[in-house]
C-alpha cells in the first residue's frame, strides 16, 4: 500500500499457491485503493478467475490485446488514446493481474509498450505499479503445437521485464486453516511438493511412486467410494 501511495510504480508477483488467499488480498488491495476514490484496475488471464475480482476482467478483453501474440514480435494493447480505456490506463495506480502465470510473456511486454505510450512516461510500465498473481506450479501460457520448450519460453519468467520483477509469497493455506481440516492440509502440501518437482516419479512410467498408506483416507474415500 505504501508503493501505491508513493506513486514510485514498480511491478510485484504474488507467488500464491490455491487456497493462500490471493483473491482475498488482491479484493482487500483493490477496496482500499478505491476507497480513495484512485483508479484500480482488475485483471485476469481466465474468465473464471476475473469473475471473482470486483469490477474483474479477463486482460485480453480489457486491453485489447492481439490474438496472434506468437507471431507477432512487439504486439501492443489495441488502445488508442481517444478509447475511454486509455483514459484509465492512464488514471490507474495499480493493475492487477491474477492467473498472470497463464499468461504469454508478450502480453505483459505489451502492457508494459501500451502504458509508456499512454502516459507519456519512458519509466518500465509508464510508471504504473503492477501487481502480478498466480502459482507456475500450474498451467503455463498455452502455445498451440508446441513444445514444452517453446511453453517455458513463452512464460512471463523468460521475459526481459522478469528481472525487475519484486517477489512476495503467500504460503499458509487459508482455506486448509480455516477449515481445520487435516486431510486437506496433508493433500495441499503433496500439491506443492508435485510442483516443486519434489514428488518422485518412477522413470519407467512416468508416473508418481506414490506410497498409498500417506493418501488420507478422506481423499481415497472421495475418489474410489
Ligand atoms: N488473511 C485472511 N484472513 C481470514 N481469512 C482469509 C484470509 N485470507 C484468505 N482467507 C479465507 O481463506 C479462503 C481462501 O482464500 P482465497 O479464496 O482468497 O484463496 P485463493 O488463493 O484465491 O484460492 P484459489 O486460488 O484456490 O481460488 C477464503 O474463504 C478467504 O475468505
Amino acid at each position: 500500500m505504501k508503493v501505491t501511495n508513493d506513486e514510485t510504480g514498480g511491478i510485484y508477483f504474488l507467488d500464491a499457491p490455491g487456497g493462500t488467499g490471493t483473491t482475498f488480498f488482491i479484493s482487500l488491495i483493490l477496496a482500499t485503493i478505491r476507497s480513495q476514490n484512485k483508479i484500480a484496475l482488475a485483471l485476469a488471464s481466465s474468465g473464471i478467475a476475473a469473475t471473482l475480482l470486483e469490477g474483474g476482467r479477463t486482460a485480453h478483453s480489457a486491453l485489447k490485446l492481439p490474438l496472434n501474440m506468437q507471431s507477432n514480435e512487439t504486439p501492443t494493447c489495441n488502445v488508442s488514446k481517444n478509447f475511454a480505456m486509455a483514459k484509465v490506463l492512464q488514471q490507474c495506480k495499480l493493475i492487477v493481474w491474477d492467473e498472470c502465470t497463464m499468461a504469454h510473456k508478450k502480453s505483459l511486454e505489451a502492457l508494459d509498450r501500451t502504458l509508456k505510450d499512454l502516459r507519456s512516461n519512458n519509466n518500465r510500465f509508464g510508471g504504473a505499479m503492477i501487481l502480478l498473481a498466480g502459482d507456475f506450479r500450474q498451467t503455463l501460457p498455452v502455445i498451440p503445437r508446441s513444445t514444452p520448450a517453446d511453453e517455458l519460453n513463452a512464460c512471463l519468467k523468460s521475459s526481459n521485464l522478469w528481472k525487475h520483477v519484486k517477489v512476495l509469497h503467500l504460503s499458509k493455506n487459508m482455506r486448509v486453516e480455516l477449515q481445520n481440516d487435516q486431510s486437506g492440509n496433508i493433500f495441499s502440501k503433496q500439491l506443492i511438493d508435485i510442483g516443486n518437482g519434489k514428488f518422485p516419479i518412477d522413470m519407467l512410467t512416468a508416473c508418481f511412486c506414490y506410497d498409498y498408506k500417506q493418501v488420507p483416507g478422506a481423499i481415497i474415500k472421495c475418489l474410489w467410494y
